[in-house]
C-alpha cells in the first residue's frame, strides 16, 4: 500500500489532456498505454529508446488508451477519484472524446513502483544550469555550466519532474548567490537541498515528517558528493527548531505552508528569503495574505501550469 495508481480508461485523442489532469492533481509519474502507439509498429522495429520491440512480448491495449498516474500514499483516494472523474468527463466541453472515462485505483507496492519508475524516468533539464539524472543513467553534461543532480527517487516525492519542484528550483536559482545557510522543509527525495548545493548554497539542513522520505533523501545525498554535508532529519515543519538562516524553502501544500509561516519568520535572519511552492491557484491569495500578515514582503510570484510559488523576504524592522 505504498503508492496509489489511478488508471483512467480513455480515448487515444484524450491521452495528453488526461495526463495533464493526473499531473495537475499531484501524480508524480504518468504512464501511458495507447493502442495508437502500437498500431503502426512492426515486429523488430526500433522503439523510442533504441530497443527492439517484440509486439508479442509487450502487453498492450488493442483499442483506446489507459493513462495511469502514480500518487503518493498519503492522498485521499475517494476524493481524488471523484475529482479526476469529473475533470475527465468535462473534456467533452473541449471537444475531446473522454472514451470510457472509467477511473480505477489500485495500491502499488515498493517493488512495482521502482520498476515503473526506471522505465519512465529519464534525464530532465530543469533549468539552464541544472539537469536531474536518474541514478541508473549514464549521462554526459553538454557543457561545463550544466550541473547534475543524481536521484534515485525511490518512494519519496521529488523526482524534479513535478511543476512544484521545478518552480522551486527556478526560485532557488533566482535567489542563491553562494554561501547562504538554508533549511529545506519537506525535503522528500532531497532534490531541493542537492540543487541548492549545486548552486553554491552553504550549510543546509533538510527535514521531513516522513521517515521514508528522510531515508530516501540521505540515499540521494550520498549520490551527490557536492551535497555531502547536508544534514537530514525527521521533523514536522520547524517544530523545536530555533536558528537564524538566510534561506528557507518549502514545497508543501498551502494548508501546511500556513502554519509554517510564523516559524519561518522566527528562523530567518532579517532580510532572509522564504521560498514557497506547491500552491494551487485557489490558495495563492491565502498564502500571500498570511505571508504579508506575518511581516513578509513578497518579492516575486512564479507560476507553472496551475501551480504557484512565491519568493518572499523577512521585512527588516524600521526599513519596510
Ligand atoms: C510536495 S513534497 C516536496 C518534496 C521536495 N522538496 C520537492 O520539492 O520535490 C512535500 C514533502 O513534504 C513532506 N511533509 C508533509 N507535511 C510535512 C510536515 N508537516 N513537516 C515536514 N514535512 C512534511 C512530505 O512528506 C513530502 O516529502
Amino acid at each position: 500500500m505504498d503508492w496509489t495508481a489511478v488508471k483512467v480508461i480513455t480515448s487515444s485523442e484524450a491521452v495528453e489532456a488526461v495526463s495533464y489532469i493526473l499531473t495537475n492533481e499531484g501524480a508524480v509519474g504518468v504512464q501511458i498505454d495507447d493502442a495508437k502507439d502500437f498500431a503502426n509498429l512492426k515486429p523488430g522495429r526500433y522503439g523510442k529508446y533504441g530497443e527492439i520491440i517484440d509486439l508479442q512480448e509487450i502487453p498492450h491495449r488493442k483499442n483506446g488508451a489507459a493513462v495511469t498516474g502514480y500518487f503518493p500514499r498519503n492522498v485521499f483516494v475517494p476524493e481524488l477519484i471523484s475529482t479526476i472523474k469529473g475533470r475527465v468527463a468535462k473534456l467533452k466541453d473541449y471537444q475531446l472524446d473522454p472514451g470510457a472515462g472509467l477511473v480505477v485505483s489500485e495500491a502499488v507496492n515498493n517493488k512495482d513502483w521502482a520498476t515503473v519508475w526506471q522505465k519512465y524516468y529519464h534525464p530532465l533539464r530543469v533549468t539552464s544550469q541544472l539537469t536531474i539524472v536518474p541514478q541508473w543513467e549514464d549521462y554526459q553534461p553538454s557543457s561545463a555550466n550544466e550541473k547534475l543532480i543524481f536521484l534515485d527517487p525511490g518512494m519519496a516525492f521529488g523526482t524534479g519532474t513535478h511543476p512544484t519542484t521545478r518552480l522551486m528550483i527556478e526560485a532557488l536559482e533566482i535567489v542563491a548567490r553562494g554561501g547562504e545557510s538554508m533549511i529545506d522543509v519537506g525535503t522528500g527525495s532531497g532534490v531541493l537541498s542537492i540543487a541548492a548545493k549545486q548552486l553554491g548554497v552553504g550549510q543546509v539542513a533538510a527535514y521531513d515528517i516522513d521517515e521514508v522520505a528522510v531515508r530516501s533523501a540521505k540515499k540521494n545525498i550520498d549520490l551527490n558528493p557536492v551535497a555531502a554535508d547536508v544534514k537530514v532529519g525527521v521533523n514536522s515543519l520547524l517544530d523545536g527548531i530555533h536558528t537564524q538562516v538566510d534561506l528557507i524553502v518549502a514545497n508543501i501544500l498551502a494548508e501546511i505552508i500556513v502554519p509554517l509561516i510564523p516559524q519561518a519568520f522566527e528562523n530567518l535572519k532579517p532580510g532572509g528569503r522564504f521560498l514557497v511552492s506547491g500552491i494551487i491557484k485557489d490558495k495563492a491569495d491565502l498564502v500571500e495574505r498570511e505571508l504579508k500578515g506575518h511581516h513578509f514582503v513578497i518579492d516575486q510570484k512564479l507560476r507553472m501550469k496551475d501551480w504557484y510559488g512565491m519568493i518572499a523576504h523577512k521585512a527588516v524592522e524600521g526599513q519596510e
